[in-house]
This record gives structure tokens, C-alpha cells and sequence, in this order.
């Protein structure tokens, strides 16, 4: 498993360590001694998965503000997505900077994301399935979002969504929740 810190501070992409042999292959995909020694917060509370039929599903930008936040590690486990991560700390250097990464099932690779920091993506396919380990159990009505294509944000997203959620339509803008 190879960390490589990204340029927002606490976000990490993960690759490697996928042994290959005549059967397919063997990945270590989570370690918590790992994760510990690198001081990331351990994502063993809850795992999810989410399903994703057709090409150009968006899902996203979705946080919980850093105090009361979760950290969650994703990666694709069918197909490939275009993930996106979002400083949303408000004291942080890169606040409102993002990065992205595509994440792909053949790969094996993944983005841990720490409190604060806002996740969507895209599927760059058809039967994307996307696995995640989040540090917190889940909270109904805590989460909160900002829209995928906030101006302020400026994220260049590969493709126009195809499918979205009503929610996910509706989010505001960063300028309309700072001062909240
Ligand atoms: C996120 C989540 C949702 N749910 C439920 C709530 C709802 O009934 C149903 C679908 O939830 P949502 O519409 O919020 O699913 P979705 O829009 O896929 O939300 C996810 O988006 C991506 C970008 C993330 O980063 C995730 O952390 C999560 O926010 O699943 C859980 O039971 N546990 C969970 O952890």
C-alpha cells in the first residue's frame, strides 16, 4: 500500500499492492497499523457501498463541517469514476481548492479524505460500484453539501452529469453557507 500525500493537506491517495498471478490477483486494501503510523484517523466505523448504473452519475459534493466530521476512504470496486476532494476547513491553506483523481476498479487505487473535506464523483462508465470506509457511523441529517459546479470551485469534471439526485441539484453555492 503506497501513500502519496496530495496537495490538500490530510488527503492521500492510495495504489499499489495488488499481487498478480495465474488466478487473478490478491490486494491488501485497508490497513489500520498502516493508517495509524501515517496519522490518519482509522475508517472502521461503518462500509458502504454505492451502485451507480449508467455513465456520467454524479454524486455529490457532499461534508460534514470538520468539528463534528467524518473521515472515509473510497475506491472503485467496478468500473471508473472521476473523484473529486474539497477543502472545505475554513483555516486551512487550501480552503476551496480541490484535487481529483480518477479512481479505477482495475487499478485498485483509492482517496482517503479527512474531516471537512467535501467528496463527489462522476462515473466515467456504465455499473460503477463504489466502496466506502467512514470513521463515524452514519448520522441522519448531519451532512451537508455544496453544488458540483459552484463557480467558486471551478471543478473541471470530464463530462456533464447524466443523473443526479434532487438534493444533489438543489445544494447551494460555498458563497451561500459561509457565515453559517
Ligand atoms: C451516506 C449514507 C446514506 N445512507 C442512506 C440515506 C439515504 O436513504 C440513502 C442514499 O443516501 P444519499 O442520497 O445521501 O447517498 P449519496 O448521495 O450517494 O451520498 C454519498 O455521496 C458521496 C459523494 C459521499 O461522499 C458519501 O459520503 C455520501 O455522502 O442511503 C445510509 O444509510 N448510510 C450512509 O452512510
Amino acid at each position: 500500500m503506497q501513500f502519496t500525500a496530495t496537495p490538500i493537506g490530510g488527503v492521500f491517495a492510495f495504489s499499489g499492492g495488488v499481487h498478480t498471478d495465474a488466478r487473478g490477483s490478491f490486494q491488501r486494501t485497508y490497513c489500520s497499523a498502516a493508517f495509524a503510523e501515517h496519522g490518519l484517523e482509522l475508517v472502521e466505523a461503518q462500509a458502504a457501498i454505492s451502485r451507480n448504473t449508467a455513465t456520467g452519475t454524479l454524486r455529490g459534493l457532499h461534508f460534514i463541517p470538520e468539528a463534528d466530521g467524518e473521515a472515509k476512504l473510497v475506491r472503485c470496486i467496478a468500473g471508473r469514476i472521476f473523484d473529486v476532494a474539497v477543502d472545505l476547513r475554513p483555516a486551512s491553506p487550501t480552503y476551496l481548492q480541490h484535487i481529483s483523481v480518477e479512481l479505477d476498479a482495475a487499478r485498485g487505487n483509492a482517496l482517503y479524505l479527512p474531516r471537512g473535506v467535501a467528496h463527489g464523483f462522476i462515473t466515467l462508465q456504465d455499473d460503477c460500484d463504489v466502496l466506502y470506509q467512514f470513521s463515524r457511523a452514519h448520522r441522519a441529517g448531519v451532512e451537508m453539501g455544496v453544488r458540483w459546479d459552484d463557480p467558486d470551485l471551478a471543478i473541471n469534471w470530464p463530462m456533464p452529469p447524466t443523473v443526479l439526485s434532487d438534493r444533489d441539484r438543489t445544494l447551494p453555492f460555498v458563497k451561500d453557507l459561509i457565515g453559517d
